[in-house]
C-alpha cells in the first residue's frame, strides 16, 4: 500500500463547523495512529457547503438532499480532496456514482441532550415553556409528549444557541450528545434524554468517511480505521430510513443496538404536527439488519393513513 507522505499529503476534506473540524481531526488521528505517520502526512481541506452559506433562512424552507454534502462530494468526484469525513445523520442514503460511504468511526453516545442554562430534565420542564429546535423530528416527538410546549425556530452552533438561552428566547434547546463531546463542552449543561423518551435521528452520533469507489489505497487505509460494530448498526438504521425514504429534516427516528449475535432496532415515525407518532421496534440476528431494518419500515407503512406525510 502507497502511504501518504509530507510530500503528497492525504486530503481530507470536511465542512468548516467545530464539529466537522473535530471529526475530521479525529479521522486524522486515528489515521497516524494506525499507521505511524506523522501529522503533515494529512491536510484538512475546508469546504463550504451550501447550507453552510444559507444561514438566515430555516433549513426546510431552503430544502432539498445533500444542503451539507453536495460541494464535499464533488471535490471527492474532480479528486480535490481523497477522503470526505461527514456527520451520518447528515448524509443521504445513497451517494453519487463513483463515491463510497462505508468506512465508521466508533460511535459515540446517539441520544439527544436537553440544554437549558439552569439544568433540569424534559420530563421537569414546566407547563407551556418555549423550547428552541430547528429539527422536525425532535419538535414531532417533542409536541408529541409535551402539547403544551411553544417550540420556536432555532439554528446556530452551540456557542449562538446558549446566547439565544441567556436572551431568553427560549428556555431550553435539545443538542446531540456527540456533538457535545467531540467538541469538548463539558461546561455546557446538557442532561442526556433517555431513548425511549426521545429516539435519535437514524445514525446520530456516528462519523463516516466517503471515497472514491475506484481508490483502492484509501480504501486498504480506511479498513484500518473502521468500526465494525458501528458498520452493522447504521446498515440496518440506514436500510429502515431507505425503506421510509426519509433524510435527516423528516420526522423519522431509529436506533439499533448490540447484544450478543442479537441486533434490536428501534423506530419511530411521526406526524409533522406531533399529532401522531407510531412506534415499533424488531430483534434479531445482527447479520440480518438490513433486512429488519426494511421489515421495521414496512411494519410502521402499514399504520400509516394516506395523509400521514403531509406538511401541517
Ligand atoms: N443536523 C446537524 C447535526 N449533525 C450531526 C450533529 C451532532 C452529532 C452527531 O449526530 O453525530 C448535529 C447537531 C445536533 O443535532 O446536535
Amino acid at each position: 500500500m502507497q502511504m501518504p507522505t509530507p510530500m503528497t499529503p492525504l486530503k481530507i476534506g470536511t465542512r468548516g463547523s467545530p464539529l466537522a473540524l473535530a471529526q475530521a481531526n479525529e479521522t486524522r488521528d486515528r489515521l497516524a495512529t494506525a499507521f505511524d505517520l506523522p501529522g503533515e502526512a494529512f491536510t484538512i481541506v475546508v469546504i463550504k457547503t451550501t447550507g453552510d452559506r444559507i444561514i438566515d433562512r430555516p433549513l426546510k424552507e431552503i430544502g432539498g438532499k445533500g444542503l451539507f454534502t453536495r460541494e464535499i462530494e464533488e471535490a471527492l468526484l474532480s479528486a480535490e480532496i481523497d477522503i470526505a469525513v461527514h456527520s451520518m445523520k447528515d448524509m443521504p442514503v445513497e451517494q453519487p456514482h463513483g463515491l463510497t460511504l462505508d468506512t465508521y468511526l466508533p460511535r459515540e453516545d446517539p441520544r439527544d441532550a436537553f440544554i437549558a442554562l439552569g439544568g433540569g430534565t424534559l420530563s421537569a420542564l414546566e407547563e407551556g415553556r418555549t423550547v428552541g429546535t430547528s429539527s422536525l423530528r425532535r419538535k414531532a416527538q417533542l409536541l408529541y409528549r409535551r402539547p403544551d410546549l411553544n417550540v420556536v425556530e432555532f439554528r446556530g452552533n452551540v456557542q449562538t444557541r446558549l446566547r439565544k438561552l441567556a436572551d431568553n428566547v427560549a428556555h431550553a434547546t435539545f443538542l446531540a450528545v456527540a456533538g457535545l463531546n467531540r467538541l469538548g463542552d463539558d461546561d455546557v449543561p446538557r442532561t442526556p434524554i433517555p431513548e425511549d423518551e426521545m429516539l435519535p435521528a437514524v445514525a446520530q452520533g456516528a462519523i463516516g468517511i466517503e471515497r472514491r469507489k475506484d481508490d483502492d489505497r484509501v480504501a486498504e487505509m480506511l479498513a484500518a480505521i473502521h468500526d465494525r460494530d458501528t458498520g452493522l448498526r447504521l446498515a440496518a438504521e440506514r436500510a429502515y430510513l431507505a425503506a421510509l425514504d426519509g433524510s435527516c429534516e423528516t420526522p423519522i427516528a431509529g436506533l439499533a443496538e448490540l447484544s450478543g449475535d442479537t441486533l434490536r432496532l428501534r423506530g419511530e415515525i411521526l406526524r409533522t404536527d406531533g399529532s401522531e407518532c407510531l412506534a415499533d421496534e424488531i430483534s434479531g440476528l445482527i447479520a440480518d439488519g438490513p433486512n429488519l431494518g426494511q421489515q421495521l419500515a414496512a411494519r410502521l407503512l402499514s399504520r400509516t393513513t394516506e395523509d400521514f406525510f403531509d406538511w401541517k
